[in-house]
């Protein structure tokens, strides 16, 4: 492409899509805080991990409702999000930011970004879901996504939804015996969502009191499990999911003690923040999230 697409791009069309939000984030502008632990397990394929090899670790997590809107009515069927910030010891960071699908709509962010500008609608207001079909079938890697988003209940509880981290990461990357992997955290509680009818009998933003009820009730805790990947399986496409017999470990428990508050308002919750001998992959989804993350934290903290 002689013009690739640049984050600040996605920032103007996200704020297009959604109308401009002073003071709030430009994508999953909805959401809800919780604070928690995160107590790790050792593992052969991440020997001598920092993140791995302490005590309980202090969490702060964000879920969020897709889109810019921050209004966004949870009823509604579709992606949800979660970032989780553990800092270790030395005050070092490790950042897990996953959506509900385990799919992403494209191969790259061109090919995003084209599928997101099919949703800006005319002068009339209308969308026309004719221009996403035909885009779909002119970039058959956005399908996946765009099928579980027809067949997506709604998730029923934050502490019920399963989050995939979508990319391949490294561990020792440099190292001859490096190990490659995908993340995701699977909810402990089971994965449970709402039919239609389910949905339309609660509140519009039923989401913050579920979790509370919850968290009153019993523990709201979440495994967070490593899929360990083959020299066969991508490293740069986060539209292509990884064969579904790969090794399976468990890097962790995260157990949540709060929810409310505004503990996440200063985090910035970039993908790419990881602890010593992690690496990111050349992903360029991944790549172009720092940079569009970073604008729009900044235009936050500024009121723009
Ligand atoms: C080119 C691709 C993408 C772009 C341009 C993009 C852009 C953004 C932006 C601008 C924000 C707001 C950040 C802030 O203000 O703090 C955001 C938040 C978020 N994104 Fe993405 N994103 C992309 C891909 C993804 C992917 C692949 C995932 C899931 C694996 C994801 C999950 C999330 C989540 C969970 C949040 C909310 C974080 C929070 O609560 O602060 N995004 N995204």
């Amino acid at each position: 492409a002689t013009n690739p697409v640049q984050a600040v791009d996605f920032i103007n069309l996200f704020e297009k899509l959604s109308g401009k939000q002073p003071g709030i984030r430009k994508a999953h502008a909805r959401g809800l805080c919780a604070t928690g632990t995160f107590t790790p397990e050792q593992n052969a394929h991440f020997p001598g991990a920092a993140l791995l090899s302490g005590g309980e670790l202090p969490v702060v997590m964000r879920f969020s409702v897709g889109g810019g809107n921050p209004e966004a009515d949870e009823r509604a069927p579709g992606a949800r999000g979660m970032g989780m910030q553990i800092t270790l010891p030395e005050g070092s960071r490790h950042i897990f930011t996953g959506n509900n699908f385990p799919v992403f709509a494209g191969k790259d962010p061109q090919t995003f970004f084209g599928l997101l500008q099919t949703f800006v609608p005319d002068e009339q207001g209308q969308r026309d879901p004719q221009k996403t079909i035909q885009y779909a079938e002119q970039n058959p890697s956005v399908k996946a996504n765009l099928a579980w988003q027809q067949s997506a209940g709604t998730a029923a509880s934050y502490a019920n939804t399963e989050f995939f981290g979508l990319h391949t990461f490294f561990y020792n990357k440099d190292d001859a015996e490096q190990t490659k992997f995908r993340w995701h955290l699977l909810p402990d509680l089971g994965v449970k969502t709402l039919s239609e009818d389910e949905a339309q009998a609660m509140e519009a933003d039923f989401l913050a009191d579920t979790m509370k009820q919850q968290l009153d009730a019993g523990e709201v805790s979440y495994s967070l499990m490593a899929t360990i990947g083959k020299p066969e399986d991508t490293n740069i496409d986060p539209s292509v999911q990884w064969p579904d017999n790969r090794e399976q470990v468990k890097l962790g428990t995260v157990r949540l003690s709060s929810s409310g508050g505004e503990h996440c308002t200063p985090v910035n919750f970039d993908p790419n923040v990881l602890s010593a001998g992690f690496s990111p992959s050349d992903d360029p989804v991944l790549k172009m999230r720092s940079a569009a993350y970073a604008i729009s934290f900044g235009k936050r903290l500024s009121g723009q």
